[in-house]
């Protein structure tokens, strides 16, 4: 392979060289034969006194853990869940913040062949019934924070929960502390294969309720990737991906990617502020930083001054969730002197489009960049015909040219994303001549919002459950800051009379039930709603008045 003369591999000679059989023997199992997601990200690195974790508190303590604390750990939560009847297949969910005993509880599911479920602490009670109820979850853990969310879910598994000091276990729960101590560290990963799954995550859609997301055990060899290629990540970086791990972005590529390289990486536990980021970068020495650009956003409009500290700390920055504004790199560039290089993926399939770090690419503005090697990405007209440079289209992965791709279908739902041998993404997009991806929007009513994707219909499901609500239309609207932020255009019961009060009250109403990230920031009292003859809301009128309104 030829190198650049930054000693990195080029793309070209990156992309002609791939061979499938070349990641598959990175890994110590065999997708084919035998594979453990545990073994892979954990077990294979112990015995050499490798840091795996460095985790601030919310009170800002800093504590690290090695690769042989993590599985310690991860033994013991085996041998819990194995003692708790969980075994191959049987999926567990966490509602946790970024605290060290989630590491050890995705490890150690994985240990046991056992599939790992996130669910976002910012979700409400009906978020979380739903996707229980899909997954068929045996057990959740969680902590006192989040505890009482889960007395309001019908058909709650066991719970397990992680007592602090002072705090008392409610009555049938599992003490997750105390079960641990009592349990051996030593259990033998049993081994899947490279279809068995082992996350189940969840996306939204434009219609219907957020649909789950199987990932199989292959979906390392993406990851993986990922992190090689377009992550660019290096044994001596200090790495940092603020992405939440209840998110795919987080849990792929915070926690799964930098321990299957054998690379430590880190969790904040307390709430993002500019602030404590700049603090934690200039503390850790981070050296390579993942993130939204809502996230990167907060830490320009914190101005130069703040940046100062660390400038030429960072080697590269990577930005995934949102398209990165030209503004953004400028002003890393400047006042940061990193590299920030944009990113494009989904749960399904994780990252695809990628301005790649390890392959030697370049900052490029306005562009999500180049097909990540291992995936053949097309743009397709709307009757499934690839199309050339310069024609918007839809993004698609060419399922049979695309050994590192994993998605082939939602939990339990039909894939209509499927079809004629292409996966569709759903983004519009259309291809420069060089072969790199400009991202033009989306081809459906999904909502970005601060790099989290939002269902409309979601939200309208949730609205309509308040006695207030008679109809309810959600869409996004452009926002500086955000990307999109959600706005619902309500039509109001009889008895009641629009009032910035009841806004409020409906906004909380979905922040409590549904989720506080996904509640409508802007409520319009509406009497009408524009519709089909056969009765569907047109969200994308609404959506274009807005956009209209906001340029005036
Ligand atoms: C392939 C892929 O997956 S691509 C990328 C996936 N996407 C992501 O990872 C999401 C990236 N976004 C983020 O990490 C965050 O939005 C940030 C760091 C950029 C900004 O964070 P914040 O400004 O703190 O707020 P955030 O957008 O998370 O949350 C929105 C609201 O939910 C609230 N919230 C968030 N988390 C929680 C929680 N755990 N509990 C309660 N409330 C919460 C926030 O307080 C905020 O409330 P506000 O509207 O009253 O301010």
């Amino acid at each position: 392979m030829t190198r650049t003369d930054a000693g990195l591999p080029r793309y070209e000679d990156a992309v002609a060289t791939f061979r499938i059989e070349d990641e598959i023997a990175r890994l110590d199992g065999d997708p084919a034969t035998g594979i453990n997601a545990y073994a892979e990200c954990c077990g294979r690195h112990t015995g050499q006194n490798r840091l795996a974790l460095r985790a601030i508190s919310i009170g800002g303590e800093l504590r690290q853990f090695s690769f042989d604390d993590l599985a310690d750990m991860s033994g013991r939560v085996a041998n819990l869940l194995r003692g708790l009847g969980v075994g191959p297949g049987d999926v567990v969910a966490g509602i946790l913040p970024r605290i060290p005993e989630l590491v050890a509880f995705v490890l150690g599911a994985w240990r046991i062949g056992a599939v790992y479920q996130p669910l976002f602490t910012a979700f409400g009670p009906k978020a979380i019934e739903h996707r229980l109820g899909y997954s068929g979850a045996r057990l959740v853990v969680t902590n006192p924070a989040n505890r009482g969310k889960l007395d309001e879910v019908a058909n709650c598994p066991r719970v397990a929960t992680i007592l602090g000091p002072g705090d008392t276990l409610p009555q049938g729960d599992v003490d997750f502390h105390a079960a641990l101590a009592a349990a051996s560290p030593d259990c033998e990963p049993v081994m899947r294969k490279g279809d068995d799954l082992f996350m189940m995550m969840s996306t939204s859609g434009t219609t219907g309720l957020p649909k789950g997301v199987p990932v199989p055990l292959r979906a390392l060899l993406a990851f993986g990737a990922y992190m090689r290629d377009a992550i660019g990540l290096r044994p001596d970086d200090v790495f940092w991906n603020i992405a939440d791990p209840g998110w795919a972005y987080g849990l792929y590529y915070a926690i799964t990617g930098p321990l299957l390289l054998g690379i430590a990486t880190t969790f904040n536990e307390g709430a993002f502020t500019a602030k404590s980021t700049y603090e934690i970068i200039e503390r850790l020495g981070v050296t390579s930083l993942a993130g939204s650009p809502t996230a990167f956003r907060l830490l320009l409009a914190e101005g130069p001054e703040a940046a100062a500290p660390v400038k030429g700390r960072l080697r590269v920055v990577s930005s995934a969730g949102e398209p990165l504004n030209p503004e953004v790199i400028r002003w890393f560039d400047a006042h940061l002197d990193a590299p920030i290089h944009d990113h494009y993926g989904q749960t399904e399939n994780g990252m695809m489009v990628n301005n790649h770090h390890g392959l030697g690419h370049s900052v490029r503005t306005g562009s999500a960049g180049f097909a990540m090697p291992g995936y053949r990405m097309v743009v397709l007209d709307d009757e499934g015909r690839e199309l050339g440079p310069n024609q918007p289209g839809i993004l698609a992965v060419d399922i049979a040219n695309s050994p590192l791709r994993w998605f082939d279908g939602y939990h339990q739902a039909e894939t209509p994303a499927i079809v004629g041998g292409y996966y569709r993404t759903g983004d519009t997009v259309e291809y420069e001549p060089d072969g790199s991806v400009s991202f033009i929007g989306r081809a459906d009513d999904v909502i970005t919002s601060s790099g989290y994707r939002i269902g409309p219909f979601d939200v309208e499901s949730a609205l309509i459950e308040h006695p207030a609500v008679n109809e309810a239309a959600v869409v996004g609207v452009p926002d500086p800051q955000r990307t999109e932020i959600v706005k619902a255009f309500v039509i109001l019961a009889s008895a009641y009379q629009g009032s910035p009060e009841l806004a409020e009250e409906l906004a909380q109403h979905v922040r409590k039930r549904l989720s506080a990230h996904a509640y409508p920031r802007e409520i319009d009292f509406v009497s009408e709603l524009p519709k089909t003859p056969s009765g569907k809301i047109q969200r994308f009128l609404l959506r274009k008045a807005e956009v209209e309104k906001r340029k005036g």
